[in-house]
């Protein structure tokens, strides 16, 4: 199952609540590259004493990722197993990471989104989707849009989600290799005390293609951006790097970043960016993907 990658294509942030928690409201649109979760049945039913031994982790992203109860996909299946009164276990799980961690780009939320979607399919299929979405809820404030992985207007704090039909827009995704930690980017927002208010944004409900798609973005910000070059300031010069090829039409930061997105016209524009990239930055990760 895909784990897709999430992008906010834009991203407006209020002044922190009492709890510390921002406002916000984003466009989230998902990519067609992501980390893959798969269950495989074991051997013999309910053999499994330890969850933790059934988590494997491989791929370009699995060093520094703990298969145990830190990570988000156990997470996931503990929360689960309380709400279906269920025990998880028949299978083991296997996550490919493909993306890198703490990017911006929700693969953790990603994660837990697949295996919830697995976990319903093969263990309590007339779960309601409302009770699956509160679990994915209660793992992130990524989780339900990660859980559904359709393109959406997310506010509140990102859980309230409106479904939008967006066109499928060739991108790159630009990772410089270093880690955001979300609650630090956030911090950082809130030192600089520029608080911005939130708009209802209606310019995008009859985007068709994506020049209208960029007009729309045009008007909208990332105001985690500041904050996150504040701590890396390599995200400057990875966006200075894409804005100044031919092929991007657009170009931000995702999320809390790192990682940061151009968009492009065709299929072949975002390969030839995405190889030049690539050779500009040798240690980046990059990817040319579709979003929709
Ligand atoms: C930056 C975004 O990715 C945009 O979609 C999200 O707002 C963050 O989502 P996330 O990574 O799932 O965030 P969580 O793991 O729930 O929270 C990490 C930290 O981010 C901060 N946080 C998160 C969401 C939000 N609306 N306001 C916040 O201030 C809190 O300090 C929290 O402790
Ligand atoms: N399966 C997982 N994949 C990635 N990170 C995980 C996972 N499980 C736990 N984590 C932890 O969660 C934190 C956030 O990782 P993640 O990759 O989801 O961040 P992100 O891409 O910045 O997400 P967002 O865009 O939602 O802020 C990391 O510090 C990581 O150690």
């Amino acid at each position: 199952m895909l784990a897709a990658a999430k992008v906010n294509l834009y991203l407006h942030v209020a002044a922190p609540d009492a709890r510390g928690y921002h406002p916000l409201q984003s466009l989230v649109a998902f990519a067609d590259i992501g980390d893959e979760v798969t269950f495989s049945p074991l051997q013999s039913a309910g053999s499994s004493k330890n969850l933790i031994s059934c988590l494997s982790i491989e791929g370009p992203f699995a060093e520094g990722l703990q298969a145990d109860e830190s990570n988000l996909i156990l997470k996931a299946v503990r929360r689960f197993e309380a709400a279906a009164g269920v025990r998880v276990d028949r299978h083991t799980i296997r996550l490919t990471k493909n993306l890198p961690v703490a990017s911006g780009i929700g693969g953790g939320s990603a994660d837990a989104g697949a295996t919830l979607r697995l976990l319903r399919e093969l263990y309590a299929p007339n779960m309601p989707d409302s009770d699956l979405a509160a679990i994915a809820g209660a793992i992130g404030a990524d989780g339900i849009m990660c859980l559904w992985s359709q393109s959406a207007f997310a506010e509140g704090y990102g859980e309230r989600l409106t479904p939008v039909t967006l066109p499928e827009v060739p991108a790159v995704l630009v990772n410089p290799g270093v880690e955001c930690a979300t609650a630090r980017v956030y911090g950082g927002y809130d030192a600089v005390g520029r608080f911005n208010e939130i708009e209802a944004m209606s310019g995008f409900l009859d985007v068709s293609d994506i020049r209208q798609l960029i007009s729309a973005l045009s008007h909208t910000r990332n105001d985690l951006q500041s904050p996150a070059i504040h701590l890396q300031p390599v995200i400057a010069e990875v966006l200075t790097a894409l804005e100044a090829q031919k092929e991007t039409l657009f170009a931000r930061m995702s999320g809390s970043g790192a990682t940061c997105f151009a968009l492009c016209e065709t299929d072949e524009a975002a390969s030839a960016l995405s190889g030049r990239m690539q050779a500009m930055m040798p240690a980046a990760w990059v990817r040319a993907c579709r979003l929709g």
